[in-house]
């Protein structure tokens, strides 16, 4: 076990993170010295061009790809400090994930698309749980739907409870709208917002579109793999 090193108030801090993928001959500089701090309860929006390292980021602070330099503690726990199995478990229940494309298994239904991620972490009320997480998201008609027979909006919701039903303390979003029309997209980010707050975990939403990252408590704008903009939204 590794203590908890940060003032319990910081949910992720990051020092000096760079990131360099590519090969060795030819390494590509994608991070280039990440400086952030965010606080627990925090929702924060990360802006930026295509290709300005929003997505790069976020797999560094969401212990997806590992940092080549710096430093990144998550809830306390030093990224870099861990191995293959100790940083999954580490991730497991501390991390929850929505991401464009949905990702729902398409075997099974909205239900145990939530319930079996908690039974294999050993939840004992997975159903239970996975069946409220689902009414919550205003889903609770279409538990016994497979991912085919819902639409791009509904899937989304089954994501978001999906990602919130271990009841994380931090929820990563790469472009949770990037998919839907703008109707379907501000209802399924407002859906978002009430089951953060609900929470109370850290958000942090990489968006292409202001107006959205307006809903967040703060901005960061990335450019050529830098911060260059942290402002209260
Ligand atoms: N495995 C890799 N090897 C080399 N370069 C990579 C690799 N992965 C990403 N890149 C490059 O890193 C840069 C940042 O990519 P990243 O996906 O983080 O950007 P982004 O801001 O999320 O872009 P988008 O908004 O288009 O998703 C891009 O120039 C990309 O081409």
């Amino acid at each position: 076990m590794h203590a908890p090193v940060d003032a319990p108030t910081i949910a992720i801090r990051a020092r000096n993170v760079t990131l360099s993928l590519g090969t060795r001959a030819t390494p590509v500089e994608i991070l280039k010295g990440i400086d952030l701090e965010i606080g627990r309860g925090e929702s924060l929006a990360i802006l930026g061009a295509s290709g300005s390292g929003k997505s790069s980021l976020m797999a560094v602070l969401s212990g997806l790809e590992r940092a080549s330099g710096g430093e990144v503690i998550v809830a306390g726990v030093d990224f870099g400090a861990l191995d293959e199995d100790a940083l999954a478990r580490a991730r497991r229940g501390r991390i929850g994930i929505v991401l464009q494309s949905f990702h729902l298994l398409p075997t099974m239904t909205a239900l145990e698309n939530v319930a079996v991620p908690l039974e294999l972490a050993d939840h004992e009320d997975a159903f239970a749980r996975a069946a409220e997480e689902l009414v919550a998201v205003g889903l609770g008609h279409r538990l016994d739907h497979y991912p085919a027979q819902l639409s791009g909006g509904e899937q989304q919701r089954v994501a978001i409870a999906r990602a919130v039903a271990p009841r994380p303390g931090i929820i990563f979003a790469d472009e949770p709208t990037g998919n839907l029309d703008a109707a379907t997209g501000a209802t399924v980010i407002d859906m978002l917002f009430a089951r953060q707050a609900a929470s109370g975990a850290t958000l942090v939403m990489i968006t292409h579109d202001p107006s959205l990252a307006e809903r967040c408590d703060r901005i960061v704008e990335m450019r050529d793999g830098r911060i260059v903009a942290d402002r209260r939204a």
